[in-house]
């Protein structure tokens, strides 16, 4: 699973191997600029969710009902999670929280409405854990995790993102599971595994996380494109004839009239 928030990423992701586009609230950092998902809306959310579509043939189509887009109340809820897929054309949902929702998670499906689940490290959460930390450390807390995982595949979800647990703990829940797990910073012992689109391209110039593998430099080749540009505009080497439509037959004189 990879993120893509717009219509070139997703016909991108189309062409390689991806079971699942994830239309990610994590938009609010790369797109946004926040520094938290927090800001993000329902309504931001959905534009996203409508750029993706129109580009992507082939991969599943989830996308992240944003903070507090659900934790309102069941009607809410679903209310919302229906704009994403009768107006955006997304195939299911994802959700972040454990047994705390999985009534929801239950009514939710019960409508019809695939969901994915969303456990350990929850980015919407880091004003009620302290920051991006990585969950499920201690026995108590892996307990906690696992319970959690249990309660959302119970409730009816169809698949469940692992993040930012210990790679132990991930294979406990993945063996305990019959649901697909899908890990970012939980180690190998998950049946997929999901990074952001930016980071996986190497788009960043920022420190990265432990959990992100840049398998290429997309930054640093379209910085060199934009210097090259700058560049080649200075010295007017671009355009070239080539890149300029043919010239006219006019006589020179007719197009700008000589001064009387
Ligand atoms: N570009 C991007 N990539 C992501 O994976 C991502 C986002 N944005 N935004 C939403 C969330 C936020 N995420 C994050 C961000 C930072 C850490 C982080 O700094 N983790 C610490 C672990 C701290 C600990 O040891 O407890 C680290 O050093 O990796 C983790 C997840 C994952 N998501
Ligand atoms: C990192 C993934 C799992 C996510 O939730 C997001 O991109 O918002
Ligand atoms: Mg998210």
């Amino acid at each position: 699973m990879v993120t893509a928030y717009d219509a070139m990423e997703a016909r991108l992701l189309s062409g390689a191997e991806i079971d699942i586009a994830l239309v990610g609230d994590s938009l609010g950092n790369i797109v946004q600029g926040h520094d938290s998902t927090l800001p993000v809306t329902v309504e931001e959310m959905l534009y996203h969710t409508r750029c993706v579509r129109r580009g992507l043939d082939g991969p599943f189509l989830v996308t992240d009902m944003p903070f507090l887009s659900y934790n309102t109340s069941q009607k809410e809820a679903i209310t919302n999670a229906g704009k994403m897929i009768k107006e955006g054309g997304a195939n299911g949902v994802k959700l972040e929280g454990g047994a705390e929702i999985s009534s929801l998670v239950r009514a939710m499906t019960r409508a019809m409405i695939p969901v994915m689940g969303h456990v350990g490290l929850k980015p919407q959460s880091i004003n009620m854990t302290g920051g991006y930390k990585v969950q499920g450390k201690d026995l108590q807390g892996a307990r906690q995790v696992i319970a959690d995982a249990v309660a959302i595949e119970q409730a009816g979800a169809f698949a469940i993102v692992l993040e930012g647990i210990p790679p132990d703990v991930a294979r406990a829940i993945t063996s305990r599971l019959s649901i697909p797990t899908i890990g970012i910073g939980a180690g190998i012992h998950v049946d997929g595994q999901v990074l952001v689109f930016h980071d996986l391209v190497g788009w960043s110039d920022r420190p990265l996380p432990r959990f992100v593998r840049p398998f290429g430099s997309v930054g640093l080749e379209a910085r060199k494109a934009v210097l090259a540009f700058s560049e080649s505009v200075r010295n007017h080497s671009f355009p070239s004839p080539e890149e300029s439509y043919p010239e006219t037959a006019i006589p020179p004189g007719e197009i700008l009239p000589r001064k009387e």
